[in-house]
């Protein structure tokens, strides 16, 4: 660990807008070593830095929703007199078609009144605020920080990045109900410039916000509210250069606030791959990836980020954390670089990582599966884990979802998502499933062609054994298409009153079943507990290993009528929580712990657990520069006063 210099350092800083260049070398002395030498004897290997122009421009809210998700040309939209829902724009499969069976599956669930819709149509844009929270970053320190990076205290750039996508994050976006927004926004484009910032925020005793892609469903970018000093959210985007790629090692070196589209875009334009694809990886960034320990689809071959991960280089208010050396495994004690994955931004900013890549494969194909209901696709799901012969990725559907990608059918050739015609007719007539309980499993399978034919010859033999039958290739690839598509939903449903969210959890193989069943009888419980008759849930298995499974639950409800319906919903999920914890499993899989799942944190830990992630922040930022309120953090310690600070 070094310390961060003390002398100001003068920088020449010149980002331009979205072309995200970086004027400086601004690789660490390690990595200046290895360029130099790779220069020297590896050919292949490129050291010169590739200035990755983003897809994702600066002023995000020009190409984003500033109050939902995804893109602005991209949603889920109602045509009332047609009685159709069309998805617009062109960038998913789906854009531009009618859905006409999506209404029917949205009445038989919810039971919205069309009639009423109709003479009221809500497809109308939310409304931008009149006006913002005042900025409380002082003038004279904004011109300061200004020497280091570009600063803007502009409302709607600090507004867009308040929020994550939890649902209270979007019912907060869309009532300007925000008690506290960032003060400024910095975009800083390299590591010293991050250093210079985090510097001068010890010095004025600032609060740094780490801001990625802004994907946190945890609530952890979220402003605490009672914050009362000045908060910069610290966006990464103008880090997104890939520094180096060494070929024949098979590692790249990159900076945080990469966008995983665009560094898979540029890894396969080069001929590799680093194969993390969470399912949100279209907008999050490498540096979000690390401090919530993210998990991508195709996990079984690349593994999880912390599989991916070589070394870390961090920015911490005491001084900068790095590995003094990049090697594939190491015994020296605990592995610090564990501290910093999953540290939800309040340890320091993660500014350049070393990752994993691989050549891309030579065949990627997909599969799919049915089964007569979720039990028997579980059974097959275990069997796949227990010979360790999952392919890239491997999901199973349980019946809800299987009838919602029904409801994605298109009027047109892109076709519906999952068995239609003849193959629906054989499944149902000639085999005897019951469409409303068979259960579909998808296949992404990577590799060479003799490897990619021998392992679906195998899933088919073992689907066999437990009742599957095989249902195609292109029902597998619509069902991960539908993946980037499914997350748009929420808005339109939201118009129409319906309140939803996806929560999510890790569990050993031998709980998995009860836990499902624990959960969805919780919610109907709750669901009648509070007079809810129109509700969906539903569940997928996303992530198999030796040890047990990710279990993925969606939970929707029509909330016309009710007084806080958000309030509503997160009781309920805090009651599926609880029932997930007394059916053995965990807080979270993959989602992290940040502001809403932080009742659970100590008894997931345990109390020496808890002392350990105090006495980190303790050593790493004592005066609570990062002060999310994340974890076992708690906003009180946002008061730096010393009886205070001295409890950190
Ligand atoms: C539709 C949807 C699908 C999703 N699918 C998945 C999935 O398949 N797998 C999965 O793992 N997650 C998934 N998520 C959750 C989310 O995308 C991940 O948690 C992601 O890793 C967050 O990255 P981000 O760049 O958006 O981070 P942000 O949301 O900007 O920040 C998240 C946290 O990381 C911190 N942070 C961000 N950058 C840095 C940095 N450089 N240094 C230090 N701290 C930093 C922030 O302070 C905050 O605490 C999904 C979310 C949505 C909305």
């Amino acid at each position: 660990m070094s310390a961060i210099p003390s002398a100001p350092e003068k920088i020449d800083n010149k980002m331009d807008n979205n072309d995200n260049v970086n004027t400086r070398t601004e690789t660490g002395e390690n990595n200046k070593l290895h360029n130099d030498k790779k220069k020297k004897t590896d050919p292949n290997s490129v050291s010169t830095v590739i200035k990755v122009k983003s897809v994702i421009p600066r002023r995000r809210q020009d190409l984003l929703k500033w109050h939902g998700w995804g893109y602005n040309d991209s949603k889920f939209t109602v045509d009332y007199k047609k009685e159709m829902i069309t998805f617009t724009g062109n960038r998913y499969a789906i854009g531009g078609k009618f859905l006409p069976n999506f209404i029917p599956f949205v009445l038989e669930y919810f039971d919205i009144d069309l009639n009423k819709e109709r003479s009221c149509p809500r497809n109308v844009q939310p409304q931008l605020p009149k006006s913002y929270h005042p900025s409380r970053l002082p003038a004279n320190i904004k011109e300061e920080l200004e020497q280091i990076a570009p600063v803007s205290v502009e409302g709607l750039d600090r507004f867009v990045r308040a929020h994550g996508q939890t649902l209270r994050d979007i019912a907060q976006v869309r009532a300007n109900s925000f008690k506290r927004i960032p003060d400024a926004v910095v975009w800083p484009t390299s590591h010293d410039e991050v250093e210079a910032i985090v510097r001068l925020a010890c010095k004025h005793n600032l609060v740094i916000i780490p801001y990625g892609g802004g994907t946190s469903v945890s609530g952890a970018i979220t402003c605490p509210a009672r914050e009362p000093r000045p908060i910069l959210a610290l966006d990464t985007s103008g880090m997104n250069s890939i520094l180096w790629i060494d070929k024949e090692q098979l590692l790249a070196r990159i900076q945080a606030g990469i966008v995983g589209q665009d560094l898979e875009r540029e890894m396969r334009a080069r001929g590799f791959t680093v194969g993390h694809e969470p399912d949100s990886y279209e907008f999050s960034t490498l540096g979000g990836w690390v401090a919530t320990r993210a998990s991508g689809m195709k996990k079984n071959t690349y593994g999880n980020i912390e599989d991916l991960i070589v070394q870390t280089k961090v920015v911490t208010p005491k001084g900068v954390i790095e590995k003094g050396c990049s090697v594939p495994r190491i015994s020296s004690g605990p592995e610090w670089e564990h501290v910093i994955m999953g540290s939800e931004g309040c340890f320091g900013v993660v500014t350049e990582v070393t990752l994993k890549i691989r050549p891309l494969p030579p065949v990627v194909r997909y599969a799919s599966l049915v089964f007569p209901d979720w039990d028997s696709g579980f059974h097959f799901m275990r069997e796949v884990a227990r010979h360790r012969l999952q392919p890239s990725s491997i999901r199973l559907m349980d019946n809800e979802q299987f009838r919602f990608g029904l409801a994605l059918k298109t009027e047109s050739s892109w076709g519906g998502v999952f068995l239609e015609g003849l193959k629906m007719a054989y499944i149902t007539r000639i085999k005897g499933f019951n469409p409303r309980t068979l259960a579909v499993v998808t296949l992404l399978i990577e590799g060479a062609t003799d490897e990619v034919n021998a392992r679906e010859k195998r899933l088919n033999s073992i689907a066999a054994q437990t009742g599957g039958v095989p249902a195609g290739a292109t029902n597998g690839e619509r069902g991960y298409t539908l993946t980037f598509v499914i997350a748009y939903i929420r808005d339109m449903a939201l118009d129409w009153n319906i309140v939803a969210e996806s929560f999510e959890t890790s569990v050993p193989w031998e709980r998995t079943l009860a836990l499902c069943r624990n959960v969805k009888w919780t919610v109907r419980q709750e669901c009648e507990k509070r007079g809810i008759k129109y509700y969906l849930t539903s569940h997928r298995l996303t992530q198999t290993y030796d040890a047990g499974c990710c279990i993925y639950f969606y939970f929707g409800f029509n909330s016309v009528g009710m007084r806080d319906p958000v309030a509503a919903f997160e009781e309920i999920e805090e009651a599926a929580r609880d029932a997930i914890l007394a059916s053995g499993g965990s807080i979270s899989h993959h989602h992290g712990v940040g502001k809403v799942r932080k009742k659970w944190y100590k008894e997931t830990v345990g109390e020496l657990g808890q002392e350990l992630l105090l006495a980190a922040k303790k050593t790493l930022d004592p005066d609570n520069i990062f002060a999310l309120a994340n974890m076992a953090f708690d906003e009180h310690e946002a008061d730096t006063s010393p009886s205070v600070k001295s409890k950190l």
